[in-house]
């Protein structure tokens, strides 16, 4: 039932695998166990492109990894160079056409593309193309980038991602796909994650370490804002923009989107967000009973908190696994009834107690509401919640695609009247420097644009 459901609250992010070996060895199930490692970045669809030096191949459909693939798909993905995408859409509708990679022809060869990000000129861009005559076959960002690259493929395609470059603007981490290379790149303020691991026979790049765990690859480092990579048979080497840009990595990546168990930028997710927890304790402490979750996201900060304060950890909530991260229509008593099939009280353990509740973010506020109302009818003395970022008042341009700035409850109403919204007893949110903190890098090279509105390039006109 859910599945065909599109999601309305906080989105995942796209997440992006390639493989490349130097054998001649088909990697497209290499590229399957990675995707299946990203999965919770996007569920939307899926699809894998190879190449074995001749010709790409590809399938794609809607669904989850497992959902899409089997062995006799890929058996028909041969090559030893291989990308694939799990999508969550932010720049065109949820259908076939618009999943990726996206594979192109041009009279140089074939291009593959997988895209996490969100351009913000890609309407601009789009348009002059189709005055020059060019047909679009997808309504995604994605394709602006393709377009351009086999544009300028004249002068070889690293060349041609570099002008593109100086044309696309906002997030994007790609794997690019040529017959005979596996590339890497990261948009110049390097908003959404990437990373290189080492194969005995090759390399992968990923959106998270965990897609490189996933296939024994070894974490030798991130992709640099700015910088492509190349993999071909010579080995690795890379191109640095010869220009400079102030670093804004997503910082909602340590919050809520990763996996905790991958390390972005040389910092492990799930200490950051343990850190969030221990400073979210000393900015906002309680006295209660018990620390619980909502599971799975925060459960780091809340294990973090409890710690700090002395306080034990426990269940309170028991999660369905089967629904999926968040789903549901644009229907505020549908979207309610998910959080109900998705987190049921463990009222054994909350009669009775005052408890603090640790979520990672509230955005319109539906599940505090709801889950803080559970809790109390499920016979909780008192109800106090504490927030592991900051209030989300400014909509996301660059791939988390939060809902309009009205529909945020952070950015309509004051902390104490979102306290009586959602019916806590108290409620603290850790603070933008205390998040800060809590991903232990002094120079500040995080995009906090949602909870300040300090957008590090310009919004797109709407
Ligand atoms: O204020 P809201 O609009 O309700 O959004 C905030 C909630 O959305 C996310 O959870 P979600 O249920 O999307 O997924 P999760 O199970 O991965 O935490 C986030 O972890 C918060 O719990
Ligand atoms: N979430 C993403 O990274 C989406 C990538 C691309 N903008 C799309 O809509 O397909
Ligand atoms: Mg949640």
């Amino acid at each position: 039932m859910f599945n065909n459901l599109s999601c309305d609250k906080l989105k995942e992010e796209c997440g992006v695998m390639g493989v490349y070996r130097n054998t001649m060895d088909d990697v497209a199930q290499m590229v399957y166990y990675g995707l299946f490692a990203l999965q919770h970045r996007g569920q939307e669809s899926a699809g894998i492109a190879t190449n074995d030096g001749n010709m790409p191949y590809f399938h794609k459909g809607m669904g989850l990894v497992n959902e899409v693939f089997n062995d006799e798909i890929f058996r028909s993905l041969k090559g030893n160079i291989g990308i694939g995408h799990v999508r969550y859409s932010t720049t065109g509708e949820s259908y076939i056409n618009n999943a990726q990679p996206l594979v192109v022809k041009y009279r140089r060869g074939s291009i593959g593309l997988a895209h996490n990000g969100n351009l913000v000129n890609a309407p601009l861009i789009r348009s002059g193309l189709e005055d020059d005559g060019v047909v679009f076959q997808t309504t995604i960002d994605s394709e602006v980038i393709v377009n351009l690259i086999a544009r300028y493929s004249s002068d070889g395609i690293p060349t041609a991602i570099e002008r593109t470059m100086d044309l696309i603007k906002g997030a994007y981490s790609l794997v690019i796909m040529t017959e005979g290379e596996l590339i890497g790149v990261r948009d110049p303020h390097g908003l959404r994650p990437l990373c290189i691991g080492k194969l005995e026979d090759g390399y992968v790049i990923a959106s998270e370490s965990c897609g490189l765990d996933s296939v024994g690859a070894e974490l030798i480092r991130d992709v640099e804002p700015g910088e492509i990579v190349i993999i071909n048979q010579e080995g690795i080497r890379s191109i640095k923009l010869n220009k400079e840009y102030k670093k804004a990595s997503c910082i909602f990546e340590y919050i809520y989107f990763a996996r905790p168990d991958s390390v972005i930028d040389g910092v492990g997710v799930y200490q950051a967000r343990k850190n969030a927890g221990e400073i979210l304790a000393k900015e906002h402490p309680v006295e209660v009973d018990m620390v619980i979750a909502v599971p799975d996201t925060s459960i780091p900060a809340a294990i973090g908190y409890s710690e700090a304060l002395g306080i034990p950890f426990s269940e309170g909530f028991i999660k369905n696994r089967y629904i999926g991260r968040t789903f549901i229509q644009p229907d505020q008593s549908m979207r309610e009834l998910a959080v109900r099939l998705k987190l049921n009280p463990l009222r054994s353990n909350i009669i009775g107690k005052r408890v603090v509740m640790i979520d990672d973010s509230i955005v319109r506020g539906t599940t505090s509401k709801q889950i803080v109302n559970t809790l109390k009818r499920a016979g909780a003395k008192e109800v106090h919640v504490r927030i592991s970022s900051p209030p989300v008042a400014y909509s996301c341009y660059y791939g988390i695609d939060t809902p309009d700035n009205k529909q945020l409850i952070g950015a309509v109403k004051t902390i104490e009247e979102i306290r009586q919204a959602i019916g806590a007893d108290s409620l603290g949110y850790i603070s933008p420097e205390g998040l800060k903190r809590s991903v232990g890098i002094a120079n500040d090279p995080y995009c906090t644009a949602c909870f300040c509105g300090d957008y590090p390039l310009e919004i797109p006109l709407r």
